[in-house]
């Protein structure tokens, strides 16, 4: 279940005469996703046919939704591999269709990538090294909201619900994070626009070849190191143990540092960021399966997962930045 609100090709034919595009022919919704109705669009251009994505957003509000699209569109601009947001005749990025924000981005080509190999991850490392560059000169603000505010909301919310030893887990682990995003250290590093998300179902492969990164709805401004810690942490793990493979984390780490070397407070605080990449996600999944959103919202994905890895941080020396 992945369209929560039904489009006909008769209602789009109407609705994209506001956009310098063409003749929609096709429109397929896609299956996958579980935030907001995505679909498949192709337009015919001249001779040829060009093929888009239509989002129809059914969480985020018009007001929320300039951060990202903007991002996406000034990352496109600065040739960085994302969905290109496409401007109505008015130059906005966000229109409603039926009654709820909507937008056209081009179509990444390609699949997710999903058992990655070194090479994919040294296309991952450079390409988001690329992007954290570019966002440099990026005007709007947003603070990541999945940060250690967020943290901090959330832990009494899942506390309850947690067996004594996950319970001392997260306490002493947030106790350990709020120590770190206090020190010096951390004041040094870089921030900037992140994905925050950048999961191995966030990004396009044709072959070996990155075709993008998506899926910018977590999108805000944080470290740059945090962006790093999460992708590593997805990209670059055995998935049934959490434990680093040290030949994909080099692929990642030493691509990236090729484009935008690492800083030495960035080394520092390497080991504590993987953990706070950690953190995040176990916290959130905590949330999502002891606050289930509707049924039909797709099954929680597993916490326990990011515990392992949390604790696999904790216990285990992470490969150096560089
Ligand atoms: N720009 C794009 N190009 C190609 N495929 C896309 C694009 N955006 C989304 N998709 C496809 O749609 C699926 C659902 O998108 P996703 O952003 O994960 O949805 P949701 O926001 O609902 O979770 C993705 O897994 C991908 O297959
Ligand atoms: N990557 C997060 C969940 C975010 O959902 P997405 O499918 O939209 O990326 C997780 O794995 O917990």
């Amino acid at each position: 279940m992945a369209v929560f609100t039904p489009v006909t090709l008769d209602d789009v034919q109407q609705w994209i005469t506001q956009f310098p595009l063409g003749k929609p022919i096709a429109l397929k919704g896609i299956a996958s996703g579980i935030e907001n109705s995505n679909f498949f669009l192709d337009i015919e251009q001249g001779a040829q046919v060009q093929q888009y994505v239509l989002t129809i957003f059914e969480n985020l509000s018009f007001e929320q939704l300039p951060f990202y699209l903007q991002l996406m569109r000034h990352l496109a601009d600065r040739q960085v591999l994302v969905p290109a947001p496409i401007a109505n005749n008015q130059g906005e990025l966000i229109v409603a269709l039926h009654g709820k924000p909507a937008a056209i981005v081009t179509k990444l080509e390609g699949s997710s990538q999903m058992a990655p190999q070194p090479v994919h991850c040294a296309e991952v490392g450079a390409m988001l090294a690329r992007m954290h560059l570019a966002g440099c000169d990026y005007p709007l603000q947003q603070p990541n909201l999945r940060g250690l505010d967020w943290w901090n909301a959330t832990t009494p919310k899942v506390l309850p619900h947690l067996s004594d030893s996950n319970a001392h887990l997260l306490r002493v682990e947030m106790h350990f994070q709020e120590a770190f995003a206090g020190c010096d250290t951390y004041k040094q590093l870089q921030t900037g626009p992140v994905h925050a998300d950048l999961f191995r179902n966030n990004v396009m492969f044709d072959g070996e070849r990155l075709t993008g990164f998506f899926d910018f709805y977590f999108a805000g401004c944080d470290t740059w190191l945090f962006d790093v810690a999460v992708t590593v942490n997805d990209w670059c793990i055995d998935l049934a143990t959490g434990v680093l493979d040290v030949a994909r984390v080099r692929s990642l780490l030493d691509a990236y540092h090729g484009v935008r070397p690492f800083t030495d407070a960035e080394q520092t605080a390497w080991q504590p960021m993987l953990r706070a990449g950690a953190l995040r996600f176990w916290l959130s999944r905590l949330y999502d399966y002891y606050q289930p959103r509707e049924a039909e919202m797709l099954t929680p994905h597993d916490p326990t997962h990011f515990e392992r890895i949390l604790r696999e941080r904790i216990a285990t020396l992470a490969p150096k930045l560089f």
